[in-house]
Order: structure tokens, then sequence, then C-alpha cells
């Protein structure tokens, strides 16, 4: 229901299809995995709070109303925070094998 309904979901799903796809091919160590996965729940679980929270909201007041506003606003906000963190720890957890990967390429190249 979230991919199908939700275009921040598909965005979500491109990024953890991505990330595992790096993950393999960059040959993480068992640590790296578990970052990796908990930074992946942690979004996806963000993203089925904020769409079951937009639902209700709703339901219970269709119409225009500035707390409304607000509260859907944090809870995007939420799911930013939660996301930012997830790259954060794709940065540190992919930058240093991909690092070493770019520079072994290089260096085979120069030779
Ligand atoms: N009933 C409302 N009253 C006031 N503002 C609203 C209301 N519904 C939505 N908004 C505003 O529009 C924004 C988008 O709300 P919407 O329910 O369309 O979520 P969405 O487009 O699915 O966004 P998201 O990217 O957070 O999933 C909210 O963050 C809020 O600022």
């Amino acid at each position: 229901m979230l991919v199908r309904t939700q275009p921040n979901a598909r965005l979500h799903a491109l990024a953890a299809v991505l990330v595992t796809f790096a993950g393999w091919a960059l040959e993480v160590d068992a640590a790296g995995w578990r970052h990796l996965a908990a930074a992946i729940a942690a979004v996806w679980a963000a993203e089925a709070f904020n769409t079951a929270f937009e639902l209700l909201c709703d339901v219970v007041h269709p119409d225009y109303h500035p707390m409304v506003r607000d509260a859907k606003d944090a809870a995007a906000g939420a799911v930013l925070a939660v996301s930012l963190g997830a790259a954060a720890v794709g940065v540190f957890t992919l930058g240093p094998p991909l690092w070493a990967w770019l520079s072994e390429a290089q260096a085979a190249n120069s030779r």
C-alpha cells in the first residue's frame, strides 16, 4: 500500500534496493549490514507512521486547519530526520569501501 500510494515510499524503495546492491558489490561486513538494515527499517517505519497519521488526519478533519497542517508537517519532519540519519549511515558504511575500490581502480589504471 505504501509503495502504491506514496511517491516518497517509491523513492525509499529505490534507495533500499540501491543500498542493498552497493552493500553486496562492496562486500560490506556483518556490522555494516546491521547498520544498513537498521537504517532502511527505520525509514520504512517512519514512512508508515507518517502515512497512517496523514490518513487519520484526513478522516478526522478533512477541512483545512492550521493544527492539522502543523501536525502533518511535524510527522513529515520526522521522516526527513530519519532519512537524513539513514543517509549518514549509508555514507559512513558504504563510503570507505567505495573509496578503497575507487583508489584500487585508479591505481590499476595508472599501472
Ligand atoms: N487538513 C489540512 N489542513 C491544513 N494543512 C494541511 C491539511 N492537509 C494537508 N495539509 C498541508 O499539506 C501538506 C501535505 O499534506 P498531505 O496530506 O497531502 O501529505 P502528502 O502530500 O502525502 O505529504 P508527505 O510528503 O508528507 O507524505 C501537509 O504537510 C500540511 O502542511
